[in-house]
C-alpha cells in the first residue's frame, strides 16, 4: 500500500531505510532544483547546525523529559520527528559532499568506542572463589 506525499509515492511504512537510499534521494532532490551548487560542506554544516537549533527549541524550557516522551501530543512527536529528520538529512548530505561513507564511518566508530570503553563486570557479579 502506498500513499502520496507532495506528488511523490512513498511506501506507507518502509521495511528498512538505508543511508544509501537517503543519500541518493537527497542528491536527486538537490540536483533537480539546481541546489547542489549551494551544497558546499560549509553551507551544509551551517544548515545542519540551524536544524539542531530548531530541534533544541522543542525541548527548551520543558524540564527533564522521560524516555518515550510520556504526555507529549502526537503533534509534538510529529514535530520532533521532522526536526530530527532535518538534522539527519543535512548530516547525510554533509558526509556525501565530503566523500565520506557515513555508514562505514559510524560502524568503525562504534568498534573504536567499544575498545576504548570495555565492558567491565560490576563487583557484585564477579566470581567469589
Ligand atoms: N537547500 C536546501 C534546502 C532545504 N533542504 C531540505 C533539507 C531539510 O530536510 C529541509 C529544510 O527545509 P527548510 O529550510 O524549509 O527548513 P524547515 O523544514 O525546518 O522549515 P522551517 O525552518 O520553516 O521550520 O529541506 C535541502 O536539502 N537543501
Amino acid at each position: 500500500m502506498e500513499n502520496s506525499h507532495a506528488g511523490e509515492k512513498f511506501p506507507t511504512r518502509a521495511k528498512d531505510v538505508s543511508l544509501l537510499e537517503l543519500r541518493q534521494r537527497l542528491a536527486e532532490f538537490a540536483c533537480a532544483r539546481g541546489w547542489d551548487r549551494y551544497h558546499s560542506p560549509r553551507n551544509l554544516l551551517l544548515a545542519l547546525v540551524g536544524e539542531v537549533g530548531e530541534l533544541s527549541e522543542i525541548f527548551q524550557w520543558k524540564g527533564e523529559v522521560g524516555r518515550g516522551l510520556p504526555n507529549w501530543t502526537s503533534h509534538d512527536k510529529e514535530h520532533l520527528a521532522e526536526e530530527l529528520s532535518d538534522v539527519l538529512l543535512y548530516l547525510i548530505q554533509l558526509a556525501d559532499v565530503c566523500d565520506l561513507d557515513l555508514g562505514q564511518a559510524a560502524l568503525s566508530k562504534i568498534i573504536k568506542n567499544a575498545a576504548k570503553y570495555p565492558v567491565t563486570v560490576p563487583p557484585s557479579h564477579a566470581a567469589t572463589d
